[in-house]
């Protein structure tokens, strides 16, 4: 497998399994806060529940007065008890509202229980209404207890309500444990008051009516004392377990103080006094004025424990918070960590590593050299050397291939100074026999004509003689430059040795090949020749002249021997001629 896909596989594996990882942990730490956030939102519908326990058993203080009210029925009683029905309403509105939409089981059994508890509260009303719209003598005949019966009724509606404020706590229980106490304690604190409450109850009447007590009254207060006793001694308890606050314990002290301390020794007194017949010494007014208010003692308790629980768990759903947060970061930036290696690795190693190597291939592979795709070798890491070894490799390649250059070129020269005459720069013999012999095939692929033109300067050696060897180089070169204009495309001149000149010509019918020859002829011989210094000559030439069929010929030698014959026929002739061959003419014609 390749290093770079190597590489992207186990990036994206390692990415892959640390966002997996970071995405539990935050899924995880979201339940905690969803289930902590939930728990406490249980608690705090608990705590409403116990208002709607609390406003509904406040209720039952002003409608006594109204049961048992004489005639004319005092408007002032009717209205406090309907402001009290109205803070009931309130209480039952909130609790229902704040568990508008939730679908969590224990809410849905809380509804139901409180919508049991508003139904049955509305009977109880309708029952006040109607014993308190009957007759006073009928109400008040001694031994009747038909005005318990609406009280009773009322009695119901609170036993109700707690089934719901139990249901909502041990939902918050649940998923606070060790809030148990402060919850559990509330709701027996909630549960002293309603049994509270409802021992004054079992006085009101009699007050109101200055009845003694009898039998049924005795055995319920004695149930009511005891009950209310039962769970002081489990709050006290309780408190003592957990090892109660200060607020705690100064809410509870001043419970036992008030209540326990002052309220329950008056009514044992003044139960003593209606079980014997004694006079009350105090009407129902007075009874409420002076029992009534130490009971806010145990409420203050029951808000105290709520408190101490609602705090922590409101520390509880913070906490679980602010560790969803630094784990979420944490994991973050564990992520942006490893990405960042990643990116770095990629752009440190990797990369430099692959346009190293492309860098190599192309030096190898004689493409060209990757001069503008490497990076400057700065850095002093392994990735630096590569860098730098790649650069030289680089380098030495230029130095060769700059050599192998000048090489080729040097050869190039070589080559043209091998096949040139030095003197004229024409072609010599050997470069002439070479490009004859590729004028010769392709003329025969063609079938084309050949002519073979031979010239010869006459009494060249004169020339020597009295004007020096430079004069007749320069005659030699001056002639080379007159013939090299005079030939055309397709026509080879050389210089065949000493004073002799040679004109190959391909596709050339023998009448041109004769033009050429003549035309050569009269160049040169009218040509003036500067020679070196202020001196001018004129010189001639003798030609022969030889043509052919291409495919008739093995090589150019029978060729060449036809011209130079016709050449010595020339000068034999009186020279300035063009002689031409006889025999490959006839072949021709
Ligand atoms: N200056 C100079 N002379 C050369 C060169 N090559 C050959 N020669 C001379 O050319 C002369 C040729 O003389 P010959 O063969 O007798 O012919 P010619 O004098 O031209 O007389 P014909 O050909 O019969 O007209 C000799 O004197 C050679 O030395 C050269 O490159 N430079």
């Amino acid at each position: 497998m390749r290093l770079t896909r190597l590489f992207l596989l186990t990036t994206g594996l390692l990415l892959s399994l640390v966002t997996a990882l970071l995405l539990r942990s935050v899924w995880a730490d979201w339940r905690h806060v969803d289930a902590a956030e939930l728990g406490l939102a249980a608690m705090q519908r608990a705590y409403l529940d116990m208002k709607v326990a609390e406003k509904a058993s406040a209720e039952r203080g002003p409608a006594i007065p109204v049961l048992n009210d004489t005639e004319p029925p005092d408007p002032a009683k009717r209205a406090r008890l309907e402001d009290f029905r109205r803070n009931s309403d309130a209480a039952f509105d909130q609790a229902l509202a704040a568990l508008a939409g939730s679908t969590d089981p224990a809410s849905v059994s809380a509804r139901a229980q409180l919508d049991q508890a508003r139904a049955e509260l509305a009977r109880a009303r309708v029952e006040v209404d109607r014993v308190a719209a009957l007759p006073h003598a009928e109400r008040s005949a001694p031994g009747q207890r038909i005005t318990r019966a609406p009280i009773d009724q009322m009695f119901a509606v609170i036993d109700t309500v707690q089934s719901a404020v139990t249901t909502q706590s041990a939902a918050a229980e649940a998923v606070y444990p060790e809030l148990a106490m402060p919850l559990v304690g509330a709701r027996y604190a909630a549960e002293l008051r309603e049994y509270a409450g409802r021992l004054g109850s079992q006085f009101t009447t009699p007050l109101a009516t200055q009845q003694p007590l009898g039998h049924e009254d005795e055995r319920e207060i004695a149930v009511l004392t005891g009950r209310i006793e039962q769970l002081h001694k489990l709050i006290s308890l309780q408190a003592r377990v957990s090892r109660a606050g200060a607020a705690l314990q100064a809410a509870i002290a001043t419970m036992d103080a008030r209540y326990f301390g002052t309220d329950l020794p008056f009514v044992r007194e003044l139960t003593e006094r209606g079980l014997s017949g004694q006079p009350y010494g105090m009407d129902s007014a007075a009874f409420v004025g002076r029992y009534v208010p130490p009971m806010k003692t145990i409420v203050e308790l029951r808000d105290t424990l709520f408190a101490a629980a609602r705090d922590a768990a409101t520390a509880r759903v913070a906490q679980a918070r602010r560790d969803m947060a630094i784990n979420a970061a944490l994991g973050l930036t564990v992520l942006c960590i490893e990405l960042a290696v990643f990116l770095l690795i990629r752009h440190r190693v990797l990369l430099p590593l692959l346009r190293g190597t492309q860098a190599m291939n192309t030096i190898m592979d004689g493409r060209g050299l990757p001069s503008d795709h490497l990076p400057p070798a700065t850095r002093g890491d392994e990735i630096g050397d590569m860098q730098r070894a790649v650069a030289a490799l680089r380098d030495a390649t230029l130095r060769r291939r700059t050599l192998e250059a000048e090489r080729e070129q040097l050869i190039a020269q070589l080559r043209v100074a091998s096949d040139t005459d030095f003197l004229t720069g024409l072609p010599n013999r050997r470069a002439f026999a070479e490009q004859a012999a590729r004028l010769l095939a392709q003329g025969r692929r063609h079938g084309w004509p050949l002519a073979l033109l031979v010239f010869d300067l006459d009494h060249f050696k004169r020339i020597n003689d009295l004007h020096g060897h430079p004069a007749g180089d320069a005659v030699l070169r001056a002639v080379a430059e007159q013939a090299r204009g005079q030939v055309r495309q397709g026509e080879l001149l050389a210089r065949h040795g000493g004073e002799e000149f040679i004109i190959l010509a391909v596709d050339c019918a023998p009448d041109a090949a004769g033009q050429l020859a003549e035309r050569l002829r009269r160049t040169l011989a009218d040509a003036t020749i500067m020679l070196p210094g202020e001196a001018s000559l004129r010189v001639t030439a003798s030609f022969g002249l030889a043509c052919t069929e291409a495919r008739a010929l093995a090589d150019l030698e029978d060729l060449y021997r036809d011209a130079d014959r016709a050449l010595y026929r020339a000068k034999a002739e009186g020279r300035d001629r063009v002689c031409r061959s006889e025999t490959l003419f006839k072949v021709l014609s």
